[in-house]
């Protein structure tokens, strides 16, 4: 389990992290979502240990991860700027990657070549951004780490090797356990993949929820009324976003299905529905929420 606890991470004086608290579960995928500069890629390098919090605990499996090789050696980090050394091939970084992770898997690592089809003679920086990419997950798991930890990870990936490689971080989330955070602006990947989801901005955890939890807590609901109604009508609901479009009232409810049916069936309603929304949408309100608002967006 990784565990930040109460972290605050300041760069030239200001809280990029303003006291985050979160919790990821071993075995799980955690998506990390939030505004830009809202501090993931802070909290991601805090996390796995290549810059320190100022206060606060960040832990893995209840070790620290700071200057500490025999966590460090299980937890792999792909950013969103790749890094390689200049001139390296790909069977040179694998060497490299080889003395630094001691479960190192050659024979993934040649199962992995045959599957991505990259020259491993061949230049690193003389590939394609896609093409490094590539380099970086084939590397990344073949040091078989327990933690994952990805910034804006399928950024350049084409759709099929972007489906490969999901799948096998997949495989190995079920078959061995890894625990994945990966931070993306790419809510539809996040959706699909992620069991929990946070929520950061301006350095602070504005929502931490397991995936289905979230989405059976909101929902868009579309009602008209035979005749014109008051606003007694919502009363009872907890909305978060509403609109009128000619007799028809758009709204976006926070709680549970029966509970919203319940408070609404009384008013007899001429047209009553209910979708689920999202992950997108539920960004866009919880960030609405804290006045990152955009106006007019219910569709
Ligand atoms: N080395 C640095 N020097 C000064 N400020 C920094 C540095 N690194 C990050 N910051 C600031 O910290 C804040 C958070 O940056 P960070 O890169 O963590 O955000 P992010 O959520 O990953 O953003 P994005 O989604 O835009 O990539 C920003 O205001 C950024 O300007």
């Amino acid at each position: 389990m990784i565990q930040v606890q109460d972290v605050v991470k300041k760069i030239e004086k200001e809280n990029i992290l303003d006291h985050v608290h979160l919790q990821i579960k071993k075995g799980s995928i955690y998506g990390l979502l939030g505004s830009n500069g809202a501090g993931k890629t802070t909290l991601l390098k805090t996390i796995t240990g290549i810059i320190k919090q100022n206060s606060g605990e960040v832990t893995i499996e209840e070790q620290g991860v700071f200057e500490n090789p025999s966590i460090k050696e299980r937890v792999v980090f792909i950013p969103d700027a790749l890094f390689f050394f200049a001139h390296y091939s790909v069977k040179q970084m694998a060497q490299f990657y080889q003395n630094m992770y001691p479960r190192w898997n050659q024979e993934r690592f040649e199962r992995i070549h045959q599957l991505l089809d990259l020259d491993i003679n061949r230049k690193i920086n003389r590939f394609s951004k896609g093409m490094q990419r590539q380099v970086a997950f084939w590397l990344a798991l073949c040091a078989m780490p327990d933690y994952l930890a990805l910034d804006e990870p399928f950024d350049g990936l084409d759709a099929v090797i972007r489906q490969k490689i999901k799948s096998w971080i997949i495989q190995d989330v079920a078959e061995r356990d890894m625990t994945v955070l990966v931070s993306s602006h790419n809510l539809k990947e996040v959706e699909d993949l992620c069991d929990a989801v946070g929520i950061l901005h301006k350095g602070s955890l504005i929502v931490e929820k397991d995936l289905d939890d979230l989405k059976s807590d909101i929902h868009k609901v579309q009602l008209a009324f035979k005749e014109e109604v008051t606003d007694a009508v919502f009363d009872g609901l907890d909305i978060v976003h509403q609109e009128k479009r000619g007799s028809v009232y758009m709204c976006i409810v926070r709680g549970d299905y029966e509970q919203i049916e319940d408070a609404i069936i009384p008013h007899h309603p001429v047209v009553f529905d209910m979708l689920p929304l999202t992950l997108e949408e539920i960004f866009i309100y919880e960030m609405e929420g804290v006045n990152y608002a955009i106006d007019n967006i219910l569709l």
